[in-house]
């Protein structure tokens, strides 16, 4: 079996770096700052868009290569470097350390990868073919995305306060099902 189990982890106090400043390092960091504050790029050079990312203080930046002191305190790493044998040692360097790292290149060199997602509000729906067709995530999240309900996020935020209302048990649970099914029974 090589399915990829998923999961949601709770970034917002952890930190997280990103080696390398390209065109996949800026998407990565898009995709993270959705989801955290704390994130630190180590790269010689870094995108337009990750220049102004910088220059707002959304994101930190060590302007020069990697060192593997840079990985002190950390715990999700993404190498996004066009570099097998600086995926691999870094990969090792966290598979000691117990810090969850990705490579864009090289499943292989990866504890986890990224799914595609889609966000509204704290909805998160995420694709993931394990790996071995990232277009097709992609073209997947397109499709989800054109067939979403457009107030998908009020859906939510109206059972969540039905949710928050009443009392935990067997008859909230009911509700709460019925509620949502029948909100979304015209997509
Ligand atoms: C394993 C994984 C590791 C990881 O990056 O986490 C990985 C690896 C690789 N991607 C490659 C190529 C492409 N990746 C994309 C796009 C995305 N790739 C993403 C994730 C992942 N990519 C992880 C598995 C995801 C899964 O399980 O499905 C998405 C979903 C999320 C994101 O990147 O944030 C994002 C879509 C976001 C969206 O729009 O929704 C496109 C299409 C495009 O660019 O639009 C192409 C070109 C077409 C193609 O090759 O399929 C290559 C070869 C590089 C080369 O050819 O040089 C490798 C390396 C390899 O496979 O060995
Ligand atoms: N996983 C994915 O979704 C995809 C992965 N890729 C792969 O991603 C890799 C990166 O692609 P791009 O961003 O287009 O490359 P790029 O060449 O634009 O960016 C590489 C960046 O790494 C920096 N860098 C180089 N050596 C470094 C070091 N030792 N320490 C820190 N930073 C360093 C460079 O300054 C540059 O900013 C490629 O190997 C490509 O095959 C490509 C498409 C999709």
């Amino acid at each position: 079996m090589s399915s990829y189990f998923p999961v949601y982890l709770d970034l917002k106090d952890k930190e997280v770096l990103v080696i390398g400043g390209g065109r996949v390092a800026t998407r990565k960091v898009k995709t993270l700052l959705e989801f955290t504050k704390n994130i630190t790029i180590v790269s010689p050079k870094v995108t337009e868009e990750l220049k102004n990312l910088i220059k707002e203080k959304k994101i930190k930046w060590i302007d020069r290569k990697f060192k593997p002191s840079d990985l002190k305190d950390k715990f999700l790493v993404v190498v996004a470097v066009d570099d097998i044998k600086l995926q691999k040692r870094v990969f090792n360097l966290c598979e000691k350390r117990g810090i969850l790292c990705n490579s864009v290149d090289s499943p292989k060199y990866c504890n986890f990868i990224f799914p595609s997602i889609i966000k509204r509000g704290d909805l998160v729906i995420s694709i993931s073919t394990s790996g071995k067709v990232p277009a097709l995530s992609r073209a997947l999240r397109e499709k989800i995305e054109e067939c979403l309900p457009e107030n998908i996020e009020e859906i939510m935020k109206e059972l969540e306060i039905i949710r928050k209302s009443e009392e935990k048990g067997e008859e909230r649970q009911k509700k709460l099902l019925r509620l949502a099914r029948e909100l979304l029974k015209n997509f």
